[in-house]
């Protein structure tokens, strides 16, 4: 049986793929023991992260080869600058984050490395590789929403978590990777290295940024394990 290509470059990485699902960050804020401080700092770095998201989708509305693809994602692009943001300003103004926390704040490694990844996507101008990257981005997030859920079985009672798990498990958001994985299905090829490779390190970088959430700022770019050779 042949597997469709999807499956077959998440399986290829599946090491890292697992533990980004079932980091400590995410068990916790659905246990609703995450830390404030934890999550704090995490959404600060997402914050900035959003934006090489933008831009990468941007990426793909201009080079997408089907006008229903490009109604597709614009119709996200929309989504995602209204609900999500407001997410994210509800939790600035709860945690008193700083106009310059926000606008300025120190990135850490990983925020560096998936941006870098993100912006040499943009600069790719395929709308494949622009989609290899985006599919993990968002299948990544669902998985972990659903499987630590339950399927929504076993929900967090804060609001902070609640309303996050929101954006990532509704059916909405289903349907936009689902989306996203038919696109994948439909341009690769299982023996396209290239892109599984860029399939495989912004899973890479997915999981760093998990751990970032942790080990806070200012960490050397040779410190150890969350730095592996990729470096974009
Ligand atoms: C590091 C990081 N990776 C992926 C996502 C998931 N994500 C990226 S943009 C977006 C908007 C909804 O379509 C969502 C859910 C994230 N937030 N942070």
């Amino acid at each position: 049986m042949t597997m469709h290509v999807y499956e077959s470059y998440r399986t290829a990485c599946k090491n890292e793929w697992n533990a980004a699902v079932n980091h400590r960050f995410n068990q916790e804020l659905v246990a609703d023991t995450l830390a404030d401080d934890v999550l704090r700092r995490y959404l600060i770095q997402d914050w900035q992260y959003t934006s090489g998201f933008y831009s990468l989708l941007g990426q793909a509305i201009a080079s997408a080869d089907l006008l229903s693809s490009k109604i597709r994602l614009s119709r996200q692009l929309g989504f995602i600058s209204n609900d999500e943001d407001t997410y994210f300003h509800d939790r600035f103004e709860q945690f008193n984050v700083s106009h310059a926390e926000l606008d300025n704040p120190q990135l850490t490694p990983s925020s560096l490395g998936i941006t870098k990844l993100y912006a040499d996507t943009v600069q790719t101008r395929s709308y494949a590789d622009a989609i290899a990257v985006l599919c993990v981005a968002e299948s990544l997030y669902l998985d972990w929403a659903q499987t630590l859920t339950n399927e929504g079985r076993n929900v967090p009672r804060k609001e902070q978590n609640l309303g996050w798990i929101r954006v990532h498990r509704d059916a909405g958001f289903k349907n936009w990777v689902d989306f996203l994985i038919q696109e994948l299905n439909r341009l690769g090829s299982p023996n396209n290295e290239e892109l599984k490779s860029r399939f495989a390190r912004a899973v890479h970088w997915e999981l760093a940024f998990f751990d970032d959430a942790y080990r806070g700022i200012g960490i050397p770019q040779d410190s150890g394990a969350i730095i592996s050779n990729h470096d974009s």
